[in-house]
């Protein structure tokens, strides 16, 4: 029983892997090779059959001839069909990873230049729960997350600075958003509003929330309802990475 399911895996196996194979070469001048050393292998096949020991000898030179050109002649589509099988998966989740690691790179140090230039933020980064109450409540953006963009919203005379930027993955979805504020008691008296609509929106939603303060530059995360006070740029990477690890960023 066990013999048959291998030998059924190995037919499945050799089919998927020549099929990939051929689908990979089939728009390249390999297949013309391929034909010629399917011609060659049914050739040296009837001279062994026949016995021609000369002409035996003489195909096996030219195997070896065969062999050593191969990857000279065909190195580009080698490196092709190389390329084509890595991008698939491991290629796939590098480059994923790398573009993860760029945006949250560009994210904190664009928060890093509003901290230090006290330029009041508060930014909303979706995660499961959707925003569209939220989003109804400011101007609809839908554009490229970039820094630039994100400076220039919280500049304090841009028409669009006060209230929160909405951000799904790389695009800024909203702008000048209003957020619900805490009802928690407990909290310090002296606490903003901005801080409180920080809270606010996380108790109510799985939204992750970076504040920047614009009286002291001070960088604040708020997440199920909870506020971390004065992070600087590496425990907000941190912070990031944890909460975004599977974000998929296109
Ligand atoms: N409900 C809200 N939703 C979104 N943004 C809000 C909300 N309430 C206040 N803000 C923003 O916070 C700003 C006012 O901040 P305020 O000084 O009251 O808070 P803060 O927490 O002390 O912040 P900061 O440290 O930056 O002064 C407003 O101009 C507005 O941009």
């Amino acid at each position: 029983m066990d013999f048959d399911i291998i030998i059924l895996l190995d037919v499945i196996v050799t089919i998927l892997v020549s099929y990939k194979f051929f689908t990979l070469i089939k728009e390249t001048r390999a297949i013309q090779l391929l034909n010629g050393i399917l011609v060659l292998f049914l050739i040296r096949f009837a001279s062994k059959f026949l016995g021609l020991k000369i002409f035996n000898s003489l195909l096996d030179q030219i195997k070896t001839l065969v062999l050593i050109a191969i990857p000279v002649v065909f190195q580009p589509e080698l490196r092709r069909a190389l390329e084509q099988i890595g991008r698939g998966k491991v290629l796939n989740y590098l480059t994923r990873k790398d573009k993860f690691k760029t945006y949250i790179d560009k994210l904190v140090a664009t928060v890093m230049r509003l901290s230090r230039d006290k330029i009041g933020a508060l930014i909303v980064l979706k995660r499961s729960t959707g925003l569209r109450d939220i989003i109804d409540t400011g101007v609809e953006l839908d554009a490229k997350l970039s820094p630039e963009l994100l400076v220039n919203i919280f500049m304090p005379k841009s028409p669009l600075h006060d209230g929160a930027v909405i951000i799904d993955k790389d695009r800024v979805i909203a702008a000048n958003c209003l957020l619900p504020l805490t009802k928690n008691q407990r909290l310090r008296q002296s606490l903003g509003t901005r801080h409180r609509a920080a809270i606010g929106i996380t108790e109510e939603t799985d939204a992750f929330v970076i504040i920047v303060s614009e009286e002291t530059g001070m960088v604040s995360t708020t997440y199920e309802g909870k506020i971390k006070y004065g992070l600087d740029e590496f425990a907000l990477k941190e912070k990031l990475f944890t909460k975004f690890e599977e974000l998929d960023i296109s």
